[in-house]
């Protein structure tokens, strides 16, 4: 199913629990602003190339739009536009003060040299530099994009509007970066996990997982599980896949990435296919790649009790049917994935105040804020008699409606 479909679905239902006003849900699901921009840079050889980059703006009734910037041959203006809708139900459970927002470019950043990359990130910036600003909309990384990313939007937008630190978060620490944002969806994901898992009666070192992408989100959720016990049983990238039903040395794995740049022929491990991952035997699934991996065509394959959805919409609503019929229960993105966008709010805010916090303070606060929005999709659970992902679309959705409703449509 198309990604703007699914998440549509997903916000119609919860739109129908809360008995929202039709006119309401007609104006929450269409985007603020949809911006589309030629990006032509000359390649390290001299020749000429053009991609295409895009912004999509959902919401903004809660604060500032935010959201990460996708750098990927896949991307399309429908996904962005489920992705940037996703952030504004996301920063919305969180409840930080922020809308919603999603950007990308349709390139492969691998097939690019660092230069190119970089001519292509201020290309894009000059494009969109009077759309975005610290206090209507502030990009973050995403897939295929990172804090030097972040640096080279910092420095292009500066170019027109003085110094901005605050223009964007996940950039490097010497630039104002926060302490712990690079770790922090990954940190997020395991904090959400143990939420669940304390309310089931299990612990993380009691239990096995299989993580599907190995990069910023999954080898953060990979290292933290495993140092607290966790036994990672598979994992998987782009470039292959690795299993041991004993436990993945994970500070190996990441070394043996490093050292030579696949997963495949790891010591520690036994190459599989890379598409068995989501059907491996294990207690816990962590997508952290692609959307829409989960689909009617897979879900009846996998063997987990318990999916956290690290990626963005890795699950399709017809997955979700399946997984729930099996008693599988599925920790929706929009809540367990949220540690990266909390922890971009603390940046923003250090950055704003002109004060540094150290990291410790960084991960106390997010252990609070992920513990915080459990317990309040928990209610919403319970009020709408609901599974968790309908328990965090109401949540969120009921946020935003409250907000909009708040401010009104007077001209
Ligand atoms: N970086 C962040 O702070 C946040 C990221 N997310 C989501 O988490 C997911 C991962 O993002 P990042 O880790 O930042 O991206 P990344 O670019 O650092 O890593 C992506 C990983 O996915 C792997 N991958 C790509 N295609 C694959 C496939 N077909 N099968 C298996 N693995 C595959 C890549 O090899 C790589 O290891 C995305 O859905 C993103 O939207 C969500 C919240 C915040
Ligand atoms: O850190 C941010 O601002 C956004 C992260 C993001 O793109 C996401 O949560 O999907």
């Amino acid at each position: 199913m198309n990604a703007l479909a699914a998440t549509s679905r997903n916000f119609r239902r919860a739109a129908r629990l809360l008995n929202l006003d039709s006119k309401l849900e007609k104006s929450l699901l269409i985007p603020f602003r949809e911006i589309k921009v030629e990006c032509t840079i000359p390649k390290d050889d001299g020749t000429l190339v053009s991609y295409v980059g895009f912004r999509v703006q959902h919401d903004n009734s809660r604060g500032p739009m935010k959201g990460g910037i996708r750098y990927h041959p896949e991307v399309d203006p429908d996904e962005v536009n489920a992705l940037a809708q996703l952030m504004t139900w996301k920063t919305a459970v969180a409840d930080i003060p922020y809308g919603g927002a999603k950007g990308g470019i349709g390139c492969n950043p691998k097939d690019l040299s660092k230069s190119e990359l970089e001519r292509l990130t201020r290309v894009f910036t000059q494009k969109i530099h009077d759309l975005i600003g610290v206090q209507t909309d502030v990009p973050a990384p995403d897939m295929g994009t990172n804090a030097q990313t972040m640096a080279w939007i910092l420095d292009e937008y500066s170019k027109f509007h003085g110094h901005s630190p605050a223009i964007v978060t996940g950039k490097p620490i010497d630039l104002g970066g926060s302490l712990g944002r690079e770790a922090a969806t990954g940190r997020g994901v395991v904090y959400a996990t143990k939420a669940l898992l304390e309310e089931h009666g299990k612990s993380v070192k009691d239990l096995t997982f299989a993580i599907q992408g190995f990069g910023n989100v999954g080898s953060w959720a990979g290292r933290l599980l495993h140092e607290q016990g966790g036994k990672v049983v598979a994992v998987s990238d782009i470039t292959g896949a690795v299993k041991n039903s004993n436990g993945l040395d994970i500070p190996s794995l990441l070394k043996h990435k490093e050292d030579t740049g696949s997963l495949k022929n790891f010591s520690g491990g036994d190459d599989m296919p890379a598409e068995h991952l989501l059907g491996q035997e294990c207690d816990v699934l962590i997508p952290c790649a692609l959307g829409g991996v989960l689909n009617r065509e897979n879900a009846q394959d996998v063997r987990a009790k318990y999916i956290i959805e690290a990626a963005n919409h890795p699950t399709d609503p017809d997955a979700d049917e399946i997984l729930s019929k099996n008693g599988v229960i599925v920790l929706p993105d929009i809540y367990a994935n949220s540690g990266g966008v909390t922890v971009s709010y603390f940046e923003w805010v250090q950055n704003i105040q002109g004060f540094m916090w150290d990291e410790e303070k960084v991960n106390r606060e997010l252990k609070k804020y992920m513990t915080r929005a459990f317990l309040n999709i928990k209610n919403m659970c319970q009020t709408h008699n609901c599974d968790l992902r309908m328990g965090a679309f109401t949540l969120g959705v009921n946020r935003v409606a409250r907000a909009t409703m708040l401010r009104g449509w007077e001209a």
